[in-house]
C-alpha cells in the first residue's frame, strides 16, 4: 500500500473572539489519512467544521491542536501546523490546491489567464499554458466568447467552472475540494465529476465536501464524519 500523503491527527480548531468574548468550537478531535490517487469525503452535520479542515491543511486558518502531517513530492515529511509561512506558499505554489465554492481573481483579468495562473507561476510558457486552460475550459463546456473577459461579472455556475478549472489545471498532489459541484447544473457537474476522476487516476489525493450524498457515493473511497462540535463548557474546560 502507498504511504499516505497526509495524516490528520487529533485536528481542532476553535474560534476566540476576543473582542466579544466569545468562543466558538468548530472541529474537533479529527483524525483521517489521505492516499495518493484516492478521494477522501468529509461528512457530518452542518457546523462540524467540515470547511475548517480544510482551511487547516491550506493554513487559512491555524489548527488549535492536533498534528497534519504531509509528505511532499520529495518525500520529506512536514507538520503542516508548524511549517513556516514559506514553506506555505510553496507547497500551494507546487503541491496543494484548495477549490472553494469563491472564485479569488484580480479585477479585469481574462479568464484564460485567470485559469492558466498555476501554471504561470510554475514557469510554464504562456502560450502553452493558455492553450491548457482552454482545452479544460472546453471540457467543461464554459462558452468560448467568455474566455476575454473577467469572470468577476460571471453567473455563479460559470465562475464555479472557472475555478475548478483554475484548481485542476497544475493537477496537484493534494486538491482540497469544497462542495465543487454545488452551483452547477446536473450536466456540468457530471463533467466536473469525470475530471475528478480523471485526476485520481493521475494520483491526486483529494480531500472533498461535497453537497450531494450521491456524490459522495460515487466518488469516495473513504468517508470521514465529524461529529457535531462540543458544548462551549466543554471545550472550555479541556482547554483550560
Ligand atoms: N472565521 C471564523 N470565525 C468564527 N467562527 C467561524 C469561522 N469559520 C468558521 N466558524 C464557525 O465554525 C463552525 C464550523 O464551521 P464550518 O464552516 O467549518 O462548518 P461546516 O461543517 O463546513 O458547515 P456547513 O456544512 O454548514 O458548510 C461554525 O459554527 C462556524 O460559524
Amino acid at each position: 500500500m502507498t504511504p499516505p500523503i497526509l495524516q490528520v491527527e487529533g485536528y481542532a480548531k476553535h474560534f476566540q473572539l476576543h473582542e466579544q468574548n466569545k468562543l466558538i468550537p468548530s472541529s474537533h478531535n479529527v483524525s483521517f489519512t489521505v492516499r495518493s490517487g484516492e478521494l477522501t469525503a468529509l461528512i457530518g452535520p452542518t457546523g462540524a467544521g467540515k470547511s475548517s479542515v480544510l482551511k487547516g491543511i491550506y493554513r487559512t486558518y491555524l489548527p488549535s491542536a492536533g498534528r497534519m502531517l504531509y509528505r511532499d513530492a520529495l518525500g520529506h515529511e512536514l507538520d503542516l501546523a508548524l511549517a513556516s509561512e514559506h514553506q506555505i506558499l510553496e507547497l500551494r505554489r507546487r503541491e496543494i490546491g484548495f477549490v472553494t465554492q469563491f472564485l479569488h481573481c484580480l479585477p479585469r483579468q481574462a479568464t484564460l489567464d485567470v485559469v492558466a495562473q498555476p501554471l504561470f507561476a510554475l514557469g510554464v510558457p504562456r502560450p502553452e499554458a493558455r492553450q491548457r486552460a482552454a482545452d479544460l475550459l472546453s471540457a467543461m463546456k464554459l462558452p468560448e466568447r467568455l474566455w476575454s473577459v473577467s469572470p468577476a461579472t460571471f453567473s455563479g455556475g460559470e465562475r464555479q467552472r472557472v475555478n475548478l478549472a483554475r484548481g485542476f489545471i497544475a493537477r496537484p498532489r493534494l486538491l482540497l475540494l469544497d462542495e465543487p459541484t454545488a452551483s452547477l447544473d446536473p450536466a456540468t457537474a457530471e463533467c466536473v465529476i469525470g475530471l475528478i476522476e480523471g485526476l485520481k487516476a493521475g494520483g491526486t489525493a483529494m480531500l472533498a465536501i461535497f453537497h450531494h450524498p450521491e456524490t459522495t457515493r460515487r466518488l469516495a473511497d473513504q468517508v470521514v464524519e465529524l461529529a457535531p462540535p462540543p458544548a462551549v463548557e466543554t471545550l472550555l474546560k479541556e482547554i483550560a
